[in-house]
């Protein structure tokens, strides 16, 4: 719980300044002022975050965690559960879509075992298991509160070793059967979102499957004291992957309680895997790393570090927008705006590791571009 606290408290504001800086820049440049429209926002925020005007990523990774879940027992998915550890496995040998994409970017992908629920062994394995697997939370809390920080912890120190080998940009990813059960769970209790509309179609369920995911939602918020609670909790402020998202971020600040509900209800209803990625989330936001979350499981981790740590929230740059029912309702409470509109939802990073081509773009525009002063072009 220590460990969890100085993490939090580890995390400062943007530099404000640089990203006014970054802005003057841009308005340096051969352009009318704010043409390239999101690849400035991006640029602004990048330059916030780092404290430089021009970053540089030489090193990105794809943070991919994985865990089972219990509430599987329920029927609540199109897949096995058994397809967990097999992705994990896919993952490591470089054949699944997160991989292609990230060497497409040129980023590396780092596959960390949270909770599966099956021994696994590859060199290239992070292995930071908890349990295998969360219990059932349709019967009784996922997690304990003990578990839930322990898997926090874990994933931001897997950030802290990146940084020390020289990565500056990192992407969210994960792989779970019945994920998106847990995380329109944890949408609803922090929201008070009905679950008719935060519970999605996740792998691929029927009407019929959809319907009962519902009721298994409900039976768990109910089971764990979680009706109701989370109805009037302010979603964050309106914050867009500018500069101005630490503002809002502090804005968005709530009374001490409020973090500590959201740990509570990442321990009921939660999984390993989303615990973990919250910990990359605040790690990032630790080492003032910009963050680029992915689809509706990642941005639900997105938003349970909102809670934890409001300031964390100017540090993530949200990717895309899922199919996954309930992702635009997430991404408005952390007060984050997608980028991308692909019609994507697998999951993995493969959405947020598109984003990191923009990234490389939105520095090659602040490096390469030249000013009207530079080429001689008039400005009025
Ligand atoms: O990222 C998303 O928006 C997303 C939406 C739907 C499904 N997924 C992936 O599918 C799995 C969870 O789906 P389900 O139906 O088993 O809950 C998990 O491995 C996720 O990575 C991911
Ligand atoms: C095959 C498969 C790949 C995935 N990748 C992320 N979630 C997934 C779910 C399934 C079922």
């Amino acid at each position: 719980m220590n460990n969890l606290h100085n993490l939090i408290n580890a995390i400062e504001p943007i530099h404000q300044e640089v990203a006014l800086q970054a802005n003057d820049h841009l308005n340096q440049l051969t352009k009318p002022q704010g043409s390239l429209g999101k690849l400035e926002d991006i640029a602004r925020q990048v330059a916030g975050i780092t404290g430089e005007v021009m970053p540089t990523f030489e090193k990105k990774a794809v943070i991919v965690m994985a865990g089972d879940h219990g509430v599987c027992e329920e029927g609540i998915s199109a897949f096995p559960a058994a397809v967990t550890p097999q992705m994990v496995l896919n993952f490591l040998y470089g054949g699944a879509a997160v991989n292609v994409l990230a060497r497409h970017a040129g980023a590396d992908v780092v596959c960390v075992d949270m909770g599966v629920n099956a021994d696994l062994e590859h060199p290239n394995l992070v292995s930071c298991k908890v349990r295998k697997g969360t219990r059932n939370m349709a019967k009784e809390a996922a997690l304990t509160l003990e578990e839930t920080t322990q898997a926090i912890v874990a994933g931001s120190e897997i950030v802290d070793d990146l940084v020390a080998k020289g990565y500056r940009l990192f992407a969210t990813g994960e792989m779970g059967i019945g994920n998106t059960t847990a995380s329109a769970a944890i949408l609803c209790a922090l929201t008070g979102l009905d679950t008719s509309i935060a519970v999605g179609r996740g792998t691929g369920i029927d009407d019929a499957t959809w319907l009962h995911k519902q009721s298994v939602v409900n039976t768990a918020l109910d089971v764990n004291g979680l009706l109701g609670r989370g109805a009037g909790v302010s979603a964050g402020a309106s914050a867009s992957a500018s500069a101005s998202a630490s503002a809002s971020a502090s804005a968005s600040a709530e009374e001490g309680s409020s973090g500590d509900y959201a740990l509570e209800v990442l321990s009921k209803v939660g999984g390993l895997e989303i615990a973990g990625l919250v910990g990359v989330i605040l790690g990032a936001a630790k080492h003032r790393c910009p963050v680029i979350v992915d689809g509706f499981i990642s941005s639900t981790a997105a938003l349970v570090a909102s809670r934890l740590a409001p300031l964390s929230a100017s540090y993530m740059l949200a990717s895309h927008l899922s199919q996954e029912q309930g992702h635009a309702k997430v991404l408005e409470s952390v007060g984050l705006a997608a980028m991308l509109q692909m019609d994507m939802r697998l999951g993995e990073g493969t959405g947020a590791v598109l984003v990191f081509n923009l990234i490389d773009a939105a520095g090659k525009i602040m490096k390469e571009m030249a000013t009207f002063e530079s080429a001689g072009v008039s400005r009025e």
